[in-house]
């Protein structure tokens, strides 16, 4: 187990890139699942919940090979083999392999997911779907179980919108019989590249990107190859440490658009930020205006953002409000902000923001991958050394993040913990 050490101060300069998203890698995986022939997905993040899916892969006989950026995933051998505990419970995305098992076996056995703990996260309308669509889902000890005789195609109106239930339900429904229509569906980005690529793989959608999806199943879907988005969390993780830092970086493959409420809140801010096709120049200010921000779906302020959006705030002159529409329980960075001087607490579902204060280097905790971003971008910001345990978090969404920090600038490296520490931090 490893720990990360940062010391603070360190003006950033120079080019970020950032790698494939986490939230598509996660669904494109479980999705190749459905054809009959290999599928290979270009630029996929070299993070745990890639190898962790890989591995899901593997054990119901798939096989998948990896070499850090593409991946080939053959189904051909693959079987309905139950998967009601283990690794599914490292990551939420494990929730795919019931849509994506369904559309193919027509059965599947996974346990319920795991992923950031961020206040309740139930997964009833995927259930919803899957019972529309003709599945027989039960919960037996913590796992779902799900058989259909024949799926068949349904109109399917969401009561939440929700990004897994929409991607969970398009998988299942791209190999049902007749037409599925998913109303107050979900807008992110990755929706559409996961249709993207199972229209590449032979499905027929249309509207992904909208709030209503519409999907006629086929009889057969096959490997092809697809090169996959880039990471919107990534990048704007990258564009709040360049503010955090008052420095110049620019941040290399992402699409703007997917951006914009990040930017727009940067600006109002006081920052600098100019757009390019595929790369966003950050440029630093020592006076940064206090901002109040609300999380909601897309094209929205992304809720995973909220946590490293909140750090850069304790650096702002004035109170700011941050809201988070999606997760109610989304501040468990806040106290170890405090612990690094912040004047942060939380009030129901918003952080109050007030400063600016300079941060103190402290040992903290990630206890979530965005919590985990927070820190580091806090650590950034500090004066001193500041020590991030729970660095395994920050794993799950986040390629290479010391070696790409280091390049621009940051004096930011890894520890092995000693037997001692890991006993200390399982019992704090
Ligand atoms: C692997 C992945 O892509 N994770 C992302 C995905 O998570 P995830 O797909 O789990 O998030 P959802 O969009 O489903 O959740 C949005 C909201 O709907 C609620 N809800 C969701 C499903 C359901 O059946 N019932 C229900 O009530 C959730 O509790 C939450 O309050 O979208 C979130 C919201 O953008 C992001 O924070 C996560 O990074
Ligand atoms: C909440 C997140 O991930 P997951 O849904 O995989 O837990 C995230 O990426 O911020």
């Amino acid at each position: 187990m490893d720990k990360m050490k940062i010391i603070g101060g360190d003006r950033l300069r120079g080019t970020i890139k950032v790698s494939g998203a986490k939230n598509s890698a996660v669904a494109l995986i479980p999705a190749a699942i459905l054809a009959d022939s290999p599928v290979t997905i270009e630029g996929l993040p070299d993070i745990s919940d890639v190898h962790i899916l890989g591995s899901l892969i593997e054990e119901i006989g798939g096989s998948f090979s990896f070499d850090g950026k593409e991946a080939v995933i053959d189904p051909t051998n693959m079987v309905s083999m139950p998967l009601p505990n283990g690794k599914v419970k490292k990551l939420r995305a494990s929730y795919y392999l019931m849509g994506a098992m369904l559309g193919r076996f027509k059965k599947a056995v996974v346990g319920l997911p795991g992923g950031c703990h961020l206040g309740p996260r139930p997964i009833d309308q995927h259930i919803k779907g899957f019972e529309a669509l003709g599945a027989t889902v039960t919960n037996e000890q913590g796992a779902i179980y799900l058989r259909a005789e024949e799926l068949r195609g349904a109109r399917i109106f969401l009561d939440v919108v929700s990004v897994g239930a929409t991607i969970n339900i398009m998988l299942a429904a791209v190999r049902a019989k007749g037409r599925t229509i998913i109303e107050n569906a979900a807008k992110e980005p990755e929706i559409i590249d996961v249709a993207t690529l199972l229209s590449n793989m032979g499905a027929k959608i249309k509207g992904a990107g909208t709030d209503v999806i519409r999907i006629d199943g086929v009889e057969k879907l096959s490997g092809c190859r697809h090169a996959i988005i880039p990471d919107r969390i990534e990048a704007g993780t990258y564009m709040i440490a360049a503010a955090a830092t008052n420095s110049e970086v620019v941040v290399d493959n992402v699409i703007p658009q997917h951006v914009e409420s990040l930017t727009a809140k940067l600006r109002e801010m006081g920052v600098r930020v100019e757009t390019g096709e595929d790369q966003i120049l950050v440029c630093g200010t020592d006076v940064l205006k206090a901002v109040d921000v609300k999380t909601l779906v897309y094209p929205g302020f992304p809720t995973d953002l909220q946590q490293p959006f909140t750090a850069l705030l304790t650096k702002a002159n004035g109170t700011s409000v941050v809201t988070d529409t999606i997760y109610s329980a989304r501040f468990k960075h806040v106290d170890e902000l405090r612990r690094m001087n912040a004047n942060v607490k939380v009030e129901g579902r918003s952080a109050i923001v007030t400063g600016p204060v300079k941060l103190q280097g402290a040992k903290v905790k990630a206890s979530d991958l965005r919590a985990g971003a927070a820190l580091v971008i806090a650590g950034l910001m500090a004066e001193g050394v500041t020590e991030i345990t729970g660095v395994e978090h920050i794993d799950r969404g986040y390629s290479n993040l010391v070696e790409k920090l280091s390049d621009i600038g940051a004096t930011i490296w890894r520890e092995k913990m000693t037997d001692e520490e890991i006993e200390q931090v399982k019992n704090a």
